[in-house]
């Protein structure tokens, strides 16, 4: 048995979950709006912050973000039933797909995977065990680490498109969750912060290989052509989606 997320706020193709109401539970849906409008503030001044490491103007992603795709997800992953041991993924190894994802948890089960950048006899042979992963036919496997929880901290993953007008100078970090052989419920909110969805994204000069913010060790060009995000979007959702069933076929072990 999986444990998956139990509650998000909408899946594709799907209307979001209705809030409930105030009578149901007093305060729910303003402070969900309220909690939305500060990660949107938190989200620009976070990009800005990128845009300068990336080498650019702190007002580069200001056009793309005019009209952000922002979606905020509250997940609960339900305690392992009693006698579960085995270790399985809760929610499958992959990248999230736009700018940042700003993540609050409150209990431990995140794990990010350290990539190495060439193949040893320790690649991790688990990271193909979910179709986004094809993005990552670079990596050579990895370590998982795990993502300690600090309260008052916020989690701050790099995703896609971060990776791509980097030439992956700076990874989308891929993350999965393993909260298994626990017996108590796991709440995470997750704040996807992307840009709008016709961006055009390419990489820039600077860190194509021989680039000056380039890491001379990587010598290829990922991304040749540039891509518009939402349809990049749209295909991940697919893969991620149609493949559901399948994705967490593989049980893991933490590492
Ligand atoms: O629950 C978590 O800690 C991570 C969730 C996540 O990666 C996602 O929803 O994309
Ligand atoms: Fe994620």
């Amino acid at each position: 048995m999986d444990l998956v997320p139990d509650f998000e706020d909408r899946r594709p193709g799907e209307v979001a979950t209705p809030y409930p109401t105030d009578a149901q539970v007093p305060g729910f849906r303003m402070a969900c709006g309220a909690y939305f409008d500060v990660m949107t503030k938190l989200g620009r001044a976070v990009m800005r912050i990128l845009a300068v490491a990336m080498g650019q103007p702190a007002t580069f992603f200001d056009r793309a973000l005019a009209r952000p795709r922002a979606q905020l997800r509250l997940l609960r992953y339900p305690a392992a039933p009693p006698g579960m041991t085995e270790a399985r993924l809760s929610c499958g190894a992959h990248t999230d797909y736009g700018g940042i994802t700003i993540l609050a948890v409150d209990s431990p089960g995140l794990q990010v995977l350290v990539p190495n950048r060439t193949a040893t006899s320790n690649s991790t042979p688990d990271v193909v065990a979910h179709p986004t992963s094809r993005a990552h036919a670079s990596i050579h496997g990895g370590t998982w680490m795990r993502v300690p929880v600090v309260p008052g901290t916020l989690v701050v993953n790099l995703a896609d498109m971060i990776a791509r007008y980097t030439n992956r100078n700076f990874h989308s970090t891929l993350h999965r969750v393993v909260h298994a052989g626990v017996n108590r419920d796991r709440f995470s909110i997750p704040f996807f912060f992307d840009m709008d969805a016709e961006t055009v994204v390419r990489v820039l000069p600077q860190f194509m290989p021989g680039g000056e913010l380039a890491n001379p060790e990587v010598k290829e060009v990922y991304f040749p052509d540039p891509i518009v995000f939402g349809e990049h979007l749209m295909r991940q959702v697919e893969s991620t989606f149609g493949a559901a069933d399948k994705r967490d076929e593989a049980t893991v072990a933490a590492s």
